[in-house]
């Protein structure tokens, strides 16, 4: 496996491995000893038959082939190019998928026993378990090239053998198969390991051209010469800007991980915007872009893309048209610093092509918010289009998502189905509860967003769209994408910027936010005056922790506006539902200044209520924050900001 593993060693090892059963240890190479001890492990003996499996019907091996269309696709012409390097070394090529069963081989195997040749033929595995240690079996197990000669073979039945094997990966860095040279031991081609390499190489790069088909590619190496080579980079990037496919050079180059792709932005890893680079190509489509990495190396790029696909106009003249900016965010804005900074920061995306992820709690507003965000971007007069994941059964979210073809399935509509993401195109998309989307229907969204095209259920075309993405949650993603709940790819691609809703327990804009429902729902229910609420009730609700945050405060008060009798323009606690009544009451004992009943404005009266309600807390929990915080139903945050400037012990 290694080439400085001397022979002698090697003898040694095997004779120690026969007498012992035992792997030995520093005599040969680490990865020949793990896959030593793997075989064994698996049951074999070094001296046995290969584990019994019977060679696959037809059908399996018919489904194999069928489930590895672009791999054998893409193969074939490279492993006829690397056989004629091999043809007189007496070697044949063989590709494995990634089980190590072989689809695929090369050559006339008459180095080999009549009776040992049809475990060179299509359908026999190669998977260590069943054969021990060999080039394809390792080389999977291992996830790198590796190379097999003689008596490193686990079988002795195979120590006639000389094999090379590399991986073949997808542009996301999945395992797909293997491909191998394998021969005679005593006629072994000298350089079959580099060989085999630069092939997988090749059909790795054929494969991401054509899985990238639809995205920009930047073909990149450190010299202009050097592009078009097979030493070259790849990156297939979308047109937002996202890193969706890659070749191990390109993940050199980057300083990436294959987990990267997927979720980085080209712009964090190249000193580049995407306009710019656009824009070079437009003008000079022939000519290498010389670009710097993040880590100061220079490379050369240059862009490749379908130009039908580019053509296709993305965004509707609605979206592009220039209407004057109006900030619906703004009107939502009653002063809690944690609110406005979400909004600060969600305004300076809107009109981008970057996906915003608004975090919350159950009613905390994200998506009035979501709407808002809308309503302030350049797609304003397109569709703002709001989908529950969670709410609608698993079966239907398929097409109600992406549509459906007229009689797709028993039950489909008979006129087909635009889809929600259609419908949404030159809009903005809402995806609500985007942690309950089922695991498969992650994956179909992701391609959306990568391609930004839509294959309704039951058609054979892609449609394009375009358009801004907002997501909501209100459960942790990150932790579910670490807990393989979430697919981390589709998390990176939807959080482009994440914005945290304060709950409403931690507002500090109570009075402001309830005196501008109160206002919405006079004029909603036509009261046509302004509506109060008592100090004392008032006192009470602002500290109340509102589990149902402003959901809860908006039906609250919605209902007690419609119980005001005539002549009442002031809220008391007669107006509230018995069961809020009851949690107001079950909390602390209102301090003296809490139980007045003055009719000072609301915003004043409330900042003195609650400044003696801070006092008295603290000084009954002499000093301790989280104590005072807990007795006030309010958290030690809101507490610290509460006191503002004072200085406390
Ligand atoms: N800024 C606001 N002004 C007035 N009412 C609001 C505001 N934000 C939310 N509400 C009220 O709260 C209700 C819930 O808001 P929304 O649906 O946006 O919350 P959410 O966080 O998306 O909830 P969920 O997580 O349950 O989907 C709204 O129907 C509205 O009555």
């Amino acid at each position: 496996m290694r080439p400085n593993t001397s022979p002698v060693a090697l003898r040694q090892a095997r004779q120690h491995l026969l007498d012992s059963g035992q792997c030995p240890s520093g005599l040969v190479d680490e990865r020949l000893a793990r896959s030593w001890s793997r075989s064994m492990a698996a049951g074999l003996l070094p001296t046995g038959r290969p584990q019994a499996i019977d060679h696959p019907s037809s059908g399996t091996l018919r489904q194999v082939l069928a489930s590895n269309p672009e791999l054998l696709a893409h193969s074939r012409p490279v492993m006829e190019y690397l056989f004629e390097q091999v043809r007189h070394s007496q070697s044949v090529v063989v590709l494995a998928d990634r089980r190590g069963m072989l689809m695929h081989t090369l050559g006339d195997p008459h180095f080999v026993d009549k009776a040992e040749r049809v475990a060179l033929t299509s359908g026999a595995s190669w998977h260590e378990a069943h054969r021990g240690t060999n080039a394809i079996g390792t080389a999977l197990a291992e996830a790198c090239a590796v190379e097999v000669h003689g008596g490193e073979h686990f079988l002795e039945r195979n120590n006639f053998l000389t094999c090379a094997a590399s991986p073949i990966l997808s542009a996301t860095g999945e395992l797909l198969g293997i491909l191998d040279i394998s021969g005679d031991y005593r006629n072994g081609h000298a350089h079959a390991l580099g060989l085999v390499s630069t092939a997988a190489r090749m059909i790795e790069n054929r494969l991401l051209a054509a899985t990238c088909k639809r995205n920009i590619r930047l073909h990149l190496h450190s010299a202009p010469e050097g592009i078009g080579s097979v030493a070259e980079g790849i990156v297939a990037v979308s047109a937002d800007g996202w890193i969706v496919g890659a070749n191990r050079v390109a993940l050199a180059q980057l300083g990436l991980h294959a987990g990267d792709v997927g979720a980085t932005l080209l712009e964090r890893v190249l000193d580049v915007r995407m306009d710019d680079l656009l824009s070079h190509h437009k003008r000079r489509p022939q000519q290498p872009q010389a670009l710097r990495t993040l880590q100061g190396a220079l490379l050369f790029a240059q862009v490749q893309m379908d130009t039908a696909w580019v053509a296709t106009p993305t965004r509707p003249a609605a979206a592009a048209a220039t209407v004057p900016q109006q900030d619906a965010l703004a009107l939502l804005d009653t002063g809690d610093t944690r609110w406005r900074a979400a909004a600060d920061k969600a305004r300076r995306v809107v009109g981008k092509p970057i996906a915003v992820l608004v975090q919350g709690e159950s009613g905390v507003g994200k998506e009035v918010f979501a709407r808002a965000l809308h309503a302030s971007g350049p797609r304003r007069d397109a569709p703002f289009v709001a989908i529950n994941c969670a709410a609608i059964p698993e079966h239907l979210i398929e097409s109600e998502l992406f549509g459906h073809v007229a009689g797709a399935f028993t039950g489909a509509r008979k006129e087909g189905h635009l889809g929600r993401l259609r419908e949404a195109h030159g809009g903005t998309l809402f995806l609500d509860e985007i942690g309950d989307m089922p695991l498969a229907l992650q994956t179909r969204l992701l391609r959306v967003l990568q391609e930004r095209s839509v294959t309704p259920v039951g058609a054979s075309k892609a449609v394009p769209v375009d358009f801004a993405l907002v997501c909501a949650t209100h459960n942790q993603l990150m932790q579910a994408a670490e807990q393989g709940r979430f697919r981390q790819d589709l998390y990176y691609r939807i959080n482009g910027l994440t914005v945290q809703l304060p709950a409403l327990r931690e507002r500090s804009d109570f009075v402001a936010l309830l005196q501008r429902l109160l206002a919405h729902l006079a004029t909603e229910q036509g009261l046509g005056f302004e509506v109060q609420v008592a100090p004392d009730l008032l006192a009470r609700l602002a500290t109340y922790p509102w589990p149902g945050n402003l959901r809860q405060l908006a039906n609250v008060l919605r209902t007690a506006c419609a119980m005001l009798a005539e002549g009442e323009d002031t809220l008391g606690w007669e107006h509230m539902p018995d069961d809020l009544v009851q949690a107001l009451t079950a909390a602390p004992t209102p301090t003296p200044a809490q139980t007045e009943t003055t009719t000072l404005p609301i915003a004043l009266n409330l900042q003195q209520l609650s400044q003696a309600a801070i006092d008295q807390a603290l000084q009954a929990a002499r000093g301790n924050m989280s104590q005072a915080a807990r007795q006030l139903g309010i958290s030690r945050q809101t507490l610290y900001r509460k006191l503002g400037g004072r200085t406390t012990h």
